[in-house]
C-alpha cells in the first residue's frame, strides 16, 4: 500500500464512469509510465474496506479474478465534501468487456457448451478464493466481468466487499466422517441444535463457502434459461414471502419450454448446487470434477433460450435484485444475538419457573431427585460443549484476549461444580478459577473437554446393566 499521491503514478479520469456500485463510481485511469489503462475503485478508508482490499489482493493474480495492481491510501475531497477524507484507491485491471450477462444477452447461438465454459471459469475463480479459505459471499451477475470484447474473452470475479476468511466452514470434503476430528463433530452437533432453534448457544457458525456454491447455482441456472430458479409470480424488486419459502424449501423447476433442450448432466449439476442443506451441497472441487464441466463431453449443440430472455431488462433487473437480497439474508447470521445459558439467567420469569419446579432457595438443601440430577448433568455437558465450540470456532467479534473464553469456562465450572476431572484438567492448563494465567492452547483445551464429555455421555456398559 502506498501513502504518496496516486497522481504521481496515474492520471485519473474523474468524470468518466466504468460502472457504479454502492461505493460510488469505478473510474478509468492511466499509468503515467506506460500509458496502460486501468480501473480505479475508491473506498472510504474504514475497517470494512481494508478487509475488502486485503482479501481481494490475496485472491488476485489468478486468471479468473480481477487483478489488483496497486493500492494507495490518500486523502481525497470529492465535490460537495467540506474536507478531504481518508480513502483507499484500488487500481485494478480494466475489464473492458462489461458484465457477463449483458454479453450473453447479445449472443446469437449461445449453447450449453459455451455456458459450461463460462461456468468453469467462474468456478476456477471461486476455487482460488476457497483454496485461500476466503468466501466471496457476493457472487452475482454484476460481479462477473469480461476482460474485453473478443469472443473468447475470459470472465473474472470481482468486488470482494463482502468477502471474509471462512474459519467456520464445516462442510468441505475434509470433514468426511472418516477423518473428522471430535472437535468438528462437536461443533457440528452444536450447529445442528442451533439450526433447529432448540437451544440458543453462545457461538456462531457459518457456511460461507457453501453460500458461494448456492450463488453459483443461481447464476448457472439463469445462464442456461434466462430467468432465475426462485421467482415470484408478480415480479418485484424485493424478496417476497412466497419466494423466501420456496428458497427455504428448495422449490424450483426446470420448465420444459426452456429446459427440454438442456442435458440431464446440466440439470444434475444445478441440483447439486441448489441443495437446501448446506452440508449436502456440492463443493467447488466436486463441481469442477463433474462430467458436465469436462469439455470433452458431448453436450447438446442447441441454441439456449437465455439470450433472448435476458434481453428483457425489467425482469432481469428484478431477478438480480432478488438474488442480491437473498445473498444479504444468507450473510445475516453474523448479526445474531448471543444468549446466556439458562443456568445463569436470573430474571423474574426464570425465578418463577424455578419456584414452580421446586427449585426455590428453601428447597436447595433437599436431595435432588435423579431426573433433576440428570438434567443438571446435561446442562453441565452443554456448557462444556459451549467451551469446546468456542475454542474451535471463536465468535467473530472476539477481541484478541481470552476474556470471553474465560467467561465461558467459568459458566462451565459453575455448572459442573462437583467434577474433579474438570478441575484437574483446567488446572493443568493454568486455570486459576477465574482466568488462564498463561496463554491457553485452545485445541488442547477442546480436546481434553471433548474426552470428558465423551466419558460422561458414554452409555453404561452391558456388564453394568446386568447388575
Ligand atoms: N475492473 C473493472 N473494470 C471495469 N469496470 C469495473 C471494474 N470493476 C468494477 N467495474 C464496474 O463498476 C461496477 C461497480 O463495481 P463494484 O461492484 O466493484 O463496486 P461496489 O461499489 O462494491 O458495488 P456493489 O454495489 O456491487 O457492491 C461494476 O458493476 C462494474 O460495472
Amino acid at each position: 500500500m502506498e501513502n504518496y499521491s496516486i497522481l504521481e503514478d496515474y492520471s485519473v479520469n474523474w468524470s468518466q464512469k466504468l460502472g457504479t456500485g454502492i461505493n460510488g463510481p469505478v473510474r478509468p485511469c492511466t499509468k503515467l509510465s506506460t500509458g496502460e489503462r486501468f480501473a480505479l475503485k475508491v473506498l472510504l478508508d474504514k475497517p470494512k474496506s481494508q478487509t475488502e482490499v486485503n482479501l481481494h489482493v490475496q485472491c488476485s493474480g489468478h486468471a479468473n479474478i480481477v487483478t489488483v495492481y496497486d493500492v494507495y491510501a490518500n486523502d481525497v475531497q470529492f465535490p460537495g465534501e467540506e474536507y478531504p477524507r481518508p480513502r483507499l484507491l484500488m487500481v485494478m485491471e480494466l475489464m473492458d468487456g462489461g458484465e457477463l450477462f449483458d454479453r450473453i444477452s447479445q449472443k446469437r447461438g449461445f449453447t450449453e457448451k459455451q455456458a459450461a465454459m463460462y461456468a468453469r471459469q467462474i468456478a476456477f475463480g471461486i476455487q482460488r478464493c476457497h483454496m485461500l479459505n476466503i468466501a466471496h459471499r457476493d457472487i452475482k451477475p454484476e460481479n462477473l466481468l469480461l476482460k474485453d470484447n473478443s469472443e473468447d474473452s475470459p470472465v473474472k470475479l470481482t468486488d470482494f466487499g463482502f468477502a471474509k476468511v471462512d474459519d467456520g466452514n464445516l462442510v468441505t470434503p475434509h470433514y468426511t466422517p472418516y477423518y473428522v476430528s471430535p472437535q468438528v463433530l462437536e461443533a457440528q452437533r452444536q450447529q445442528r441444535r442451533e439450526q433447529r432453534g432448540i437451544i440458543p448457544t453462545t457461538t456462531q457458525y457459518t457456511y460461507d463457502k457453501s453460500c458461494d456454491m448456492w450463488s453459483l447455482g443461481v447464476v448457472l441456472y439463469i445462464m442456461m434459461c434466462g430467468y432465475p430458479p426462485f421467482y415470484s409470480e408478480t415480479p418485484s424488486k424485493t424478496i417476497t414471502k412466497d419466494m423466501k419459502r420456496r428458497i427455504m424449501a428448495g422449490e424450483y423447476e426446470f420448465p420444459s419450454d426452456e429446459w427440454n433442450i438442456i442435458s440431464r448432466q446440466a440439470k444434475d449439476i444445478i441440483k447439486g448446487l441448489l441443495c437446501v442443506v448446506a452440508s449436502e451441497r456440492m463443493n467447488i472441487e466436486e463441481f469442477l470434477s463433474h462430467p458436465w464441466l469436462q469439455l470433452s463431453t458431448t453436450l447438446p449443440n442447441m441454441q439456449l433460450h437465455s439470450p433472448s430472455l435476458l434481453l428483457d431488462k425489467n425482469s432481469f433487473e428484478a431477478a438480480k435484485e432478488a438474488h442480491s437480497r437473498h445473498l444479504t439474508e444468507l450473510r445475516l447470521p453474523e448479526t445474531k444475538l448471543t444468549l446466556k445459558p439458562l443456568a445463569i439467567v436470573d430474571n423474574p420469569i426464570m425465578r418463577k419457573r424455578r419456584i414452580q419446579n421446586n427449585e426455590s432457595l428453601d428447597n436447595r438443601h433437599l436431595v435432588e431427585p435423579p431426573e433433576k440430577r440428570r438434567t443438571k448433568n446435561e446442562l453441565g455437558i452443554t456448557c462444556l460443549r459451549d467451551v469446546i465450540a468456542h475454542c474451535i470456532l471463536p465468535p467473530r467479534d472476539e477481541s484478541g484476549d481470552d476474556s470471553r473464553l474465560c467467561l465461558s469456562v467459568q459458566i462451565a465450572c459453575q455448572n459442573n461444580n462437583d467434577d474433579q476431572l474438570l478441575q484437574r484438567l483446567l488446572h493443568r492448563l493454568h486455570w486459576n478459577g477465574e482466568i488462564f494465567t498463561q496463554k491457553v492452547d485452545r485445541s488442547k483445551l477442546a480436546e481434553a473437554l471433548a474426552k470428558l464429555v465423551e466419558s460422561r455421555t458414554r452409555p453404561p456398559s452391558e456388564e453394568y446393566l446386568k447388575t
